[in-house]
């Protein structure tokens, strides 16, 4: 048995297991939240151990440095000698990745190099790779891209009708994000569905605080919502997700801002967060539908239509599907969210069985029997996919 460590940071969280392979036992598992913030969480799960402390955590090394000794402290593994390899999610990988590969000094400056255009995670991901080489020198790292699913996507769903010479000299085009978990709910849908997966048509529904869909045909990204950057697509928690372009020199003129306090505003004021003018958790915005409020409830039917219309767009683009999936924070546990978005489809012969989608952070066929297309709740497990990719080197 060997022992894979599998570090997903997010833009301010890092989620961790420890997975035995081949056998995919989960040895421990945890989150680091709100790094950046004084009141900090760091929580892991070993054996019946639950262990949770509130704490500063400023930036992502102070969190690499609190997994680290938790694994020792907590006599996870006697020595770091013990584990063999670490997988880190990696959110940009451009057109050079088209699947996990072992960090070396090249690809780990290519990474660096790539934070242009990720700005919100990839300094982040290459931060935890040097902390983990640092501290486990003899473990072979592996990058695991969030670009890389998508990469199958053909140049009519790729490329941005704009000066073709921005592709060619500047790599201008959409790339895609949360591929892994894409990967990962569309292949386990085609075991629900009991079929190969090389026969399905799938349209999975990322929604966490970033969100994207994607459409997934013979277990391959067809399309996708994100972009160029993961600021694309439908709204989110804090990113406005497509609008005009020209909206930017238009609010920059107005109000004397620079391009980055506009792109700022775009990513980190946007989205929920923008437009009810409270907060960018989904679990806040229904508190807000729920007392009458009306930026809220805008908010919340905003971000329901945006999703919709891209499943219609989807559903075009594969010439039907047999399925939709809902995954990540908000999929995964949002009755309301999805209930919304699943009455709308109605044209498409989709019925919502309610009773079924009275379920959160579990895996349910949420769609009645005579719905013409099944839609579930599948939990994702980028971590798990982190861990198969790395052992595969390892091993
Ligand atoms: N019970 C719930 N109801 C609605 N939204 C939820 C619930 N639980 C979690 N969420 C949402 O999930 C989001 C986090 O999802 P997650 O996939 O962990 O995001 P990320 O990986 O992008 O940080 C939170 O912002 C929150 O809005
Ligand atoms: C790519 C991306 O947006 O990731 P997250 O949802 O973790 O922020
Ligand atoms: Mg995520």
């Amino acid at each position: 048995m060997t022992k894979i460590l599998s570090v997903n940071a997010g833009s301010s969280s890092l989620k961790f297991q420890l997975l035995e392979m081949p056998a995919q036992t989960v040895i421990t598992k945890g989150l680091v939240e709100r790094i950046g913030f004084e009141d900090g969480v760091f929580n892991i799960k070993f054996e019946d151990q639950k262990i949770e402390k509130v704490l500063p955590i400023k930036d992502h090394s102070v969190a690499v440095q609190l997994l680290v000794e938790a694994l020792l402290d907590l006599k996870i593994v006697s020595s770091y000698d013990e584990i063999s390899g670490v997988g880190h999610r990696v959110v940009h990988g451009g057109e050079k990745f088209d699947r996990s590969v072992v960090v070396t000094p090249e690809v780990l400056a290519e990474i660096e190099a790539l934070s242009e255009l990720a700005p919100l995670h990839n300094p982040a991901n290459a931060l935890g790779i040097k902390a983990f080489m640092k501290e486990l020198p003899h473990a072979v790292s592996v990058a695991v891209f969030d670009t890389a699913f998508h990469q199958t996507m053909e140049k009519d769903a790729y490329l941005y009708p704009v000066k073709y010479d921005w592709y060619t000299k500047y790599g201008v085009r959409k790339y895609g994000f949360h591929g892994t978990s894409h990967q990962y709910v569309a292949e386990r849908c085609a075991e629900l569905l009991e079929k190969p997966l090389a026969d399905t048509k799938i349209i999975t529904i990322h929604i966490g605080n970033g969100g994207s869909l994607s459409a997934v045909k013979g277990g391959h990204s067809v399309d996708t919502t994100m972009g160029f950057t993961p600021l694309a697509g439908i709204m989110m928690g804090t990113r406005s997700g497509d609008i005009d372009p020209a909206v930017l020199p238009f609010v920059m003129e107005k109000e004397n801002l620079t391009i980055d306090q506009a792109v700022n505003a775009l990513n980190k004021e946007s989205g929920l967060y923008g437009v009810s003018g409270a907060s960018s958790d989904m679990r806040d915005i229904l508190k807000l539908v729920a007392e009458g409020d009306e930026r809220g409830t805008i908010a919340f039917n905003l971000y329901i239509k945006r999703i919709c219309d891209y499943i219609g767009s989807y559903f075009l683009y594969l010439d039907g599907v047999d399925a939709i999936v809902f995954t990540a924070g908000i999929g995964e546990n949002s009755i309301p969210v999805r209930k919304a978005v699943v009455q709308r489809l109605g044209a498409l012969g989709i019925q919502l069985d309610e009773q079924a989608n009275n379920v959160m952070g579990e895996e349910a066929l949420i769609s009645t029997a005579d719905s013409k297309i099944k839609v579930f709740a599948i939990p994702t497990n980028e971590e798990l996919m982190i861990a198969k990719d790395t052992y595969a080197f390892v091993k």
